[in-house]
């Protein structure tokens, strides 16, 4: 197991070293470094100080082990002093760190670049991607074992890069030339578009985030050759289809699908998208750097080549615009006590031309939304729903459409880039979103906490197992390094 560690560039005010100490009465009085150019002189409390490495090279050091001091802002200035001379890339150990440059590198990831680390010790070169895949590769390759690559990292870290130059790298050495159509890796790297179409969205953040947990197996046959692989998966964001915020988007695709060329859009009935209430709860409908026009046909083009054809095209674009109009349809309070109707003609309409879409009987379509069928073991029961609650089920009802449509198109994907049913030795590349904390957490929140909290007890465990045995094998005296074990929480979740 290898771990890519995604840090932000952006934070400001966290780096604070002793440069000098100027004065040491009741209070430390020392001159501080802060944010690795300014210089300033503050009084402060001993306890809010660290001590500086004062014999690390100007440069930092590209692997933080070597480091005297190993406390947070020790850590952060070597991070920060090699950003500043643009390597974005730091060891600990065996894990990586990569801090977002949030500009194209492209020298650190070309061809050369890759042909550079291949076959290269570890640790030999400067820290990178490269490395970690190229080593991964050669374990699985030298003791026929199964590796996982683990991406982690906050929200617009550059996790998602991470693991395009990661598949991009292991692609370069297990690819296979002059075979005949498109390759499983060109497949692999091909479906980004499509996922990212229908599972990315902007935030706060990223303009372009993941809403969803993506776990790539790529299979290799004896040789080495990559033969087969599967895409997994999880955690995508339902709430989004139906709820948004300012400054955030919903899914890129309903946007993609609203800037259509206008026969698609009068195919769907579709009208500008700030007219749908799934998109138009956010002020924000356009995002710098994205051309919707161009994406939809884009996305096209992507999906032509990880073989979904034009039939089936026409099929997942008319389920994602019957998504929006299903937003549309509104309810008033009906004769009866708690029970609704249909709230007006405009609300008809968009219930009309979500059930021809989804080729469904809009009477049903009507009945499901609402009322409830209580299912008892004498019985069935029909409630019918006051105004409120069929909104709920209207919401829902989007949602699992659209989690289903992503899953299927996932699923599709699978088909079309094929498993190699004998392939025994993979590697898996896990990009999941990191830990999150809003101001009002839902059960997502629980659910995607609860996943990282669980990949951070492997790692631990790996990590820490890994480093006593090591210890004892090299009867080095050592005694018992604390950390934060939180297995506790996660017994009490799985408990329940
Ligand atoms: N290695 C890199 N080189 C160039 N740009 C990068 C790199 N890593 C990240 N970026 C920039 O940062 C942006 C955010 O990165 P990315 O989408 O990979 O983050 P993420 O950690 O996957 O976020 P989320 O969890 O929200 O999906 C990218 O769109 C890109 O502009």
């Amino acid at each position: 197991l290898y771990l890519v560690m995604n840090v932000n560039s952006y934070y400001e005010d966290i780096v604070f070293l002793v440069k000098g100490v100027l004065g040491c009465k009741k209070n430390f009085t020392a001159l501080l470094t802060v944010h690795y150019f300014t210089h300033v002189v503050v009084t402060t409390d001993r306890s809010k100080v660290f001590p500086k490495d004062m014999e690390a090279p100007p440069g930092g050091v590209d692997d933080m082990t070597r480091l005297s001091y190993l406390h947070e802002p020790g850590v952060l200035q070597n991070l920060a002093t090699r950003y500043e001379l643009n390597e974005i890339y730091t060891y600990t150990g065996s894990i990586l760190i990569a801090v977002n440059p949030f500009q194209r590198l492209p020298h650190l990831y070309d061809t050369h670049m890759m042909e550079q680390y291949k076959g290269a010790d570890f640790g030999e070169l400067s820290p990178h991607v490269f490395a970690i895949a190229d080593v991964a590769y050669r374990e699985m390759i030298n003791e026929g074992k199964n590796n996982s690559i683990l991406v982690s990292g906050e929200s617009g870290a550059g996790k998602t890069e991470t693991t395009k130059m990661l598949m991009r790298y292991l692609a370069h050495l297990g690819g296979r030339s002059g075979v005949e159509g498109r390759t499983v890796e060109q497949q692999v790297l091909e479906s980004n578009p499509v996922l990212e179409a229908f599972g990315n969205a902007k935030t706060v953040r990223n303009n372009n985030s993941s809403r969803f947990g993506k776990f790539v197996e790529i299979q290799f046959d004896k040789t080495g050759r990559i033969s087969g692989a599967a895409i997994r998966t999880y955690l995508l964001e339902r709430s989004r289809v139906c709820q948004i915020n300012t400054p955030e988007r919903n899914y890129h695709c309903f946007y993609f699908l609203c800037a259509a060329p206008h026969e698609d859009t009068q195919r769907y009935k579709l009208a500008d998208a700030r007219s749908f209430h799934y998109l138009n709860q956010s002020s924000c409908i356009e995002v710098e750097g994205i051309n919707d026009a161009e994406e939809y046909l884009a996305t096209r083009r992507a999906m032509d080549i990880v073989g979904i054809n034009e039939e089936e095209q026409e099929a997942i674009f008319r389920v994602v615009a019957a998504v929006l109009h299903i937003g549309n349809i509104n309810f008033a309070k009906g004769k009866e006590v708690d029970s609704s109707v249909i709230q007006d003609d405009n609300s008809r309409f968009h219930l009309n031309t979500a059930s021809e879409l989804l080729e469904c009987d809009c009477n049903n379509l009507e009945k499901a939304l609402i009322t409830r069928e209580i299912v008892t073991p004498e019985e069935i029961i029909t409630r019918t729903l006051d105004p409120e609650s069929a909104l709920a089920s209207r919401d829902a009802l989007a949602k699992t459409i659209y989690s289903r449509l992503f899953d299927w198109i996932v699923e599709k994907i699978n088909v079309s880039i094929g498993q190699d049913p004998n392939s025994k030795q993979l590697i898996g590349v896990l990009d999941i979103y990191g830990f999150e904390s809003f101001k009002i957490n839902s059960f997502e929140q629980l659910c995607i906490n609860y996943t990282n909290e669980k990949l951070q007890q492997h790692f631990n465990q790996h990590v820490f197992k890994m480093e006593q045995e090591e210890y004892t094998r090299e009867e080095i005296n050592w005694s018992y390094i604390e950390f934060v074990d939180n297995q506790d929480v996660l017994d009490l979740i799985e408990k329940v």
